[in-house]
Parts: C-alpha cells; sequence; structure tokens
C-alpha cells in the first residue's frame, strides 16, 4: 500500500504556488437510529473518500466518537464520548487513511469548533424520471434539523455529547451520489479546514462496493482492539479449544495477509448469531423460535462431528438458558463478561468479543438481514474461512423458502 501519511507536494493550492497545502479534516456523523454495524458500514465509504481525496489533498478523518447508541441498554455504563481506540486498533485504520480522535481533533483545532457541517438528505422530488444520477446541490432542509443557531451566531448541536462544540457554518446538501464523488464537492465548494458530513450514511458505496477491492482494504483496516482479541482468544482457548495455529488463523497485519479459502480451519465449535430484541418484531417471519434455533443447531452439530456451540446473542439469561435446555449432550457456551469488562469497555465491546469468538468456529450461522451478522462473515473472509461455512443464516419456522446469505467474497 501506499503510504498516505507522507502527503504529496503542493499541485493546485488555493495558497501561494508552490506553498504545501494545510492538512484539512473531515468529520462525520450517522442517522442515530443507526446501530454499530451499519455505522462501520458508513466509515467504510467515508474512509475511501478520503483515501481518495489524499491523492490530491492532504485530508485527515476525524472518527466520530461512539455514544448514545439505541442497542447499548446497560444503564448503568457512561456510554457516550467513547472512544474509537476502544473498539479498534488504531495503527491499522492508519495504514489505509490518516485519522485522529475526535478529542485529538479539538486539540490540534485550539478551539472547539467545526467550520463547515453539510446535512445530507435526499431529494425533495425524489428521483427524476425514476432515473438514478449522481448529483448534489445546497438545498433548503427537507426535515427539522438538529442544529440550531445560537444569539451569537453559532450552531449548536449534539456533537457526540461535547457541549461547548459549535459549527461556523451549516447548510443542507441533497445528494444523490458514490461516497467518493463528494471529492469534487469537498475540494471546490469547501475551503475551511475542517467540514462534516452529517447523515453521512447518505452516500452510497459505489463503485468501492462489497465486490470490489478498495471495499475490502478499508474493511480489513478495521481491525479489532487488541485487548478485545485478547479476552476473545482466551475464552476460546479455555473453554473452546480454539487456538490460533490449531485452527489455522494465525493473525498477520493486515497489509501482509491474504489467504486462500479453505486456508483456515477455526477452532472445533459451531457458532451462532442468534438476534433477538426489537429483530423478534422487526422480522419476525424470518426469526426462529428458540426450539427450531435449537433444531438447526443440532444438524449442524451432528453434520460436522462437533459438541460444542458457542452462543452470540442479544438475548436475556432465560432465553438462553431456555435454548440450552433443548441440548442434551452438546456443550452449549456463551460469553460473559465481568463488571470490569464491562465498564471498561461497555456494551461495544462485549458485542465485538463475541463477533471475534463467533468469527473463529468451524461453522458459522447467522441471522437474517442483521449487519451484526454480515461483519462476522466479513471477519471470516479476511481469516481464510470456505465461504459454505460462512454465509448462512438460521430459518424460521415459517418459512418456505429459506433464503441463504448472498456470498460476499473477498477481494484483493
Ligand atoms: C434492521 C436493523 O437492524 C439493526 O441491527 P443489526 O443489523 O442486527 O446489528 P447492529 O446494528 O449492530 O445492532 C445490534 C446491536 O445489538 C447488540 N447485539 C446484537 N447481537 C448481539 C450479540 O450477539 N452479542 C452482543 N453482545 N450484542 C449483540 C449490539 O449492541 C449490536 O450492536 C439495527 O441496528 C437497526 O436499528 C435496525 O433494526
Amino acid at each position: 500500500h501506499e503510504k498516505v501519511d507522507v502527503f504529496k507536494p503542493d499541485t493546485h493550492s488555493h495558497a501561494e504556488f508552490g506553498e504545501a497545502k494545510s492538512v484539512r479534516y473531515l468529520l462525520y456523523d450517522v442517522n442515530p437510529g443507526e446501530g454499530f454495524n451499519l455505522r462501520r458500514d458508513v466509515f467504510m465509504r467515508v474512509a475511501n473518500l478520503v483515501k481518495f481525496l489524499n491523492d490530491d489533498e492532504p485530508w485527515v478523518l476525524v472518527l466520530p466518537p461512539w455514544g448514545r447508541l439505541y442497542h447499548w441498554k446497560s444503564q448503568d455504563l457512561n456510554q457516550i464520548k467513547v472512544k474509537w481506540s476502544t473498539f479498534f486498533d488504531l495503527a491499522s485504520l492508519r495504514e489505509h487513511i490518516p485519522v485522529i480522535e475526535f478529542e485529538d481533533y479539538l486539540t490540534v483545532m485550539g478551539e472547539e469548533v467545526v467550520e463547515e457541517i453539510y446535512y445530507l438528505q435526499r431529494y425533495k422530488e425524489g428521483w427524476t424520471n425514476g432515473k438514478w444520477e449522481e448529483k448534489m446541490d445546497i438545498r433548503d432542509c427537507i426535515d427539522r434539523v438538529p442544529y440550531q443557531k445560537d444569539e451569537d451566531g453559532k450552531w449548536r448541536g449534539w456533537f457526540f455529547g461535547y457541549e461547548n462544540v459549535y459549527a461556523k457554518k451549516f447548510a443542507c446538501l441533497s445528494v444523490q451520489s458514490e461516497a467518493g464523488n463528494m471529492k469534487s464537492f469537498l475540494m471546490k465548494n469547501t475551503t475551511s479546514r475542517s467540514v462534516m458530513l452529517e447523515r453521512a450514511e447518505q452516500v452510497i458505496h459505489g463503485q468501492y462496493s462489497e465486490f470490489s477491492s478498495m471495499f475490502w482494504i478499508a474493511r480489513r483496516s478495521m481491525v479489532f482492539a487488541k485487548h478485545l482479541r485478547d479476552i476473545g482468544d482466551e475464552f476460546r482457548r479455555e473453554y473452546l479449544d480454539s487456538t490460533d495455529e490449531n485452527d489455522k488463523t494465525v493473525l498477520k497485519s493486515w497489509t501482509q495477509m491474504k489467504k486462500n479459502h479453505g486456508e483456515a480451519k477455526g477452532g472445533p465449535y459451531i457458532s451462532v448469531h442468534l438476534r433477538r430484541k426489537d429483530y423478534l418484531y422487526a422480522h419476525k417471519e424470518q426469526v426462529p423460535s428458540l426450539k427450531y434455533a435449537a433444531k438447526q443447531i443440532k444438524e449442524l452439530l451432528k453434520k460436522n462431528k462437533l459438541k460444542k456451540v458457542f452462543i452470540a446473542s442479544d438475548c436475556d439469561e432465560n432465553d438462553f438458558e431456555t435454548l440450552k435446555g433443548f441440548f442434551k449432550k452438546a456443550e452449549i457456551y456463551r460469553y460473559k463478561p465481568t463488571q470490569e469488562i464491562r465498564e471498561k469497555y461497555k456494551d461495544g465491546g462485549v458485542a465485538i468479543i463475541d463477533q471475534w469468538i463467533a468469527a473463529h468456529a468451524r461453522h458459522f450461522v447467522g441471522t437474517y438481514v442483521s449487519t451484526f451478522s454480515f461483519r462476522i462473515q466479513e471477519e471470516r473472509e479476511i481469516l481464510g474461512f470456505d465461504p459454505e461455512t460462512t454465509f448462512n443464516r438460521l430459518c424460521s419456522e415459517s418459512e418456505e423458502e429459506c433464503e441463504q446469505p448472498s456470498k460476499w467474497k473477498i477481494v484483493y
């Protein structure tokens, strides 16, 4: 990979000829209703936009602090202003693009300010002639926006829970665009040192979709933080007889890692992502009862000649015990964090530990359309599993045809 933090000399600067361009900062945020794993997908789009910008200008991506997520239900934990380094390995992210944490950005700016915000929205008139075309225009805001101008002319809003932060300029931008095509807007229509894209999920992957190496480069750079991987690895060793040497899942730096399908063997257990909570009504046609889930898991155990099961789930203890009750011989495991780990790594960190353990199984089965399951599948593609052991989901008893997930195979 090209090293991106060595900035190229100035060629078309706003500044005087020959003078190096100064670094600019791109910030973003996502619709508050979106969950953790869709947010990771939005990161990949914005990261590749920053990669693309760096071909011409030095831009740094400011990582939006995690917080106020709908699914993070633990009331006893302080779950705002959570740094990216709690969940991800920043050195790995930086092998793709330059990134900094929001707090470091505030220090660099010397003032709690974001210079310009563009609130991305759809076009009021929808697609003209029902046809998709790439476009973007500053327009009146369609919805009520969560930013207000105060009496000093400063734009106030959520800003990840940092109460003193304000923006100097705010506008709504109607977009129908691939993330990469925001590049010319940012280079030509904005000049300030920092620009924030609000509702960044409005821009799509486009040419950097799951089928392209650019998507996978950004995805591979999203390595989980070592402290979380270590906890998952310890659990694998202790309860699931699973070590990287035996399972052929030894990790290298992502830039060096290129595995063929089927090279990874995985630990001697079946892993299941059993999504419950809101999915019980949001996708009730496709989500199985616990009894029917148990039936499918038993079949997988038999087929793979295994006796251990790892369950990653947002279900409560009662449901877990009920599920366990359907098994006589098999050993059913779930990761239970200590209070210390919960406080340090929060609901998000615990979910990542679950994903990491689930990713290392001999065979994985997930839940219909869950992005939590999708990210596990991607992790398994990176580790080098046979796609047949990865792109699977549980079916519900009411489904006549139970379509299995698309195989989004890794591209290098
Ligand atoms: C349809 C959409 O589905 C989206 O969910 P979906 O893609 O599963 O996946 P996420 O967007 O990540 O949201 C699910 C959240 O629930 C928790 N969770 C789910 N499964 C597990 C698990 O196995 N272990 C642990 N520890 N936690 C889990 C976790 O906080 C996770 O980020 C929703 O975010 C959207 O609001 C919408 O409902």
